[in-house]
């Protein structure tokens, strides 16, 4: 059943009329309160723009084995670059899916300037020499995807009856974000977990899909398809939100079943959090909404954390014991999570 996520236009956001401004916040706030997840059209990203995304993946993907291990992401201390099917973990088991990671394009954090751990986390993508126009491509993408990301976010502080610019101050200096490529192969015999049941650790993620299903929210303990919209990106909540409304906004649980034997499905996520040296401030909710802000989940097996870059980096270490493995100190034990 895909009937029960909503769909919303941001040009509506950015309308002149008033009424259709209101309506917008009311529907937006509805949304990521009950669900979690919404479509989202009217965002000025281009039907050639995300198809064009969508076949560099397919380009990407269809590279020999050594021209993606030039940029395996166990290589890089950022944990950018590519994965191999069976190499990532989610909820402890290994999701089938391989992948291709950037995130902000910066030099590296000299080692003796290193104080918090989560610096190790800024630094250069790798590029694979065979796709030498896959850089600005992405990059381009990346920064196209933050603006419709940092307007749905102040909208999103409308909606949590705030100024628009609530938030701003955790992004200010640039939010942290973060753009995958994805390709999930066909189930094979021993399972159909293309990525497990997680929540994202930012504040948004949109992801925008091929022509195959795959995407699943977890609505009031059932699993719901969030098959392919054309033209829309499908939006959803994260942690950073649920810590900023107490609660009130639940980081939804998803995950992504595999195809069918035969099918492969692909589509790109971009998550944005906020920059990595801010702390989550908790939002000063009317009473009407703070009765219903419960607090934070806290699961133990996946506390949410205030401070930006301890939260990220907490995700990418548990998705990747590789790289933690080679770059950090925390042992296996720590992770399992
Ligand atoms: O591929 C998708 O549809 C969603 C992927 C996802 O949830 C993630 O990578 O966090
Ligand atoms: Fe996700």
């Amino acid at each position: 059943m895909s009937s029960s996520v909503p769909v919303l236009s941001l040009a509506d956001y950015q309308s002149t009329d008033n009424e259709t401004r209101l309506s917008f916040i009311r529907q937006l706030g509805a949304a990521a309160r009950d669900v979690g997840f919404f479509y989202l059209e009217g965002h000025d990203l281009s039907q050639a723009e995300q198809d064009d995304i969508i076949s560099l993946s397919k380009s990407f993907f269809a590279l020999n084995a050594k021209e993606k291990r030039q940029v395996k992401m166990a290589n890089s201390p950022h944990f950018r670059g590519y994965n191999q099917t069976h190499t990532e973990l989610t909820a402890g088991a290994l999701d089938f899916r391989e992948q291709f990671d950037i995130m902000d394009e910066l030099p590296a954090v000299h080692s003796q300037l290193v104080t918090q751990e989560w610096q190790k986390l800024i630094g250069p993508n790798q590029w694979p020499d065979a796709m030498p126009r896959m850089r600005s491509t992405l990059l381009t993408w990346q920064d196209r995807l933050t603006k419709v990301g940092l307007t749905l976010l102040s909208a999103l502080c409308e909606a949590l009856e705030q100024p628009a610019d609530a938030l701003q101050p955790t992004v200010q200096n640039g939010p942290y974000r973060h753009t995958k490529l994805i390709k999930y192969p066909g189930s094979e015999s021993g399972g159909n977990q293309g990525v497990g049941a997680h929540k994202d650790p930012g504040y948004l993620t949109f992801v925008l899909q091929g022509e195959h299903s795959g995407l699943e929210v977890e609505i009031d303990n059932e699993w719901h398809s969030v098959s392919p919209r054309k033209g829309a990106l499908v939006v959803n909540i994260g942690e950073l939100l649920e810590l900023a409304s107490d609660g009130y906004l639940k980081a939804t649980n998803h995950r992504v079943v595999s195809p069918p034997t035969g099918v492969t499905r692909y589509s790109s996520a971009f998550f944005m959090a906020a920059q990595l040296d801010a702390d989550i401030p908790v939002l000063a909710l009317p009473e009407h909404l703070k009765r219903l802000a419960h607090g934070p989940s806290s699961d133990p097996a996946n506390p949410l954390l205030r401070k930006v870059g301890e939260n990220v980096l907490k995700g990418r270490k548990r998705s990747h014991p590789d790289v933690t493995e080679n770059f950090y100190n925390d042992t296996p034990q720590q992770l399992s999570a």
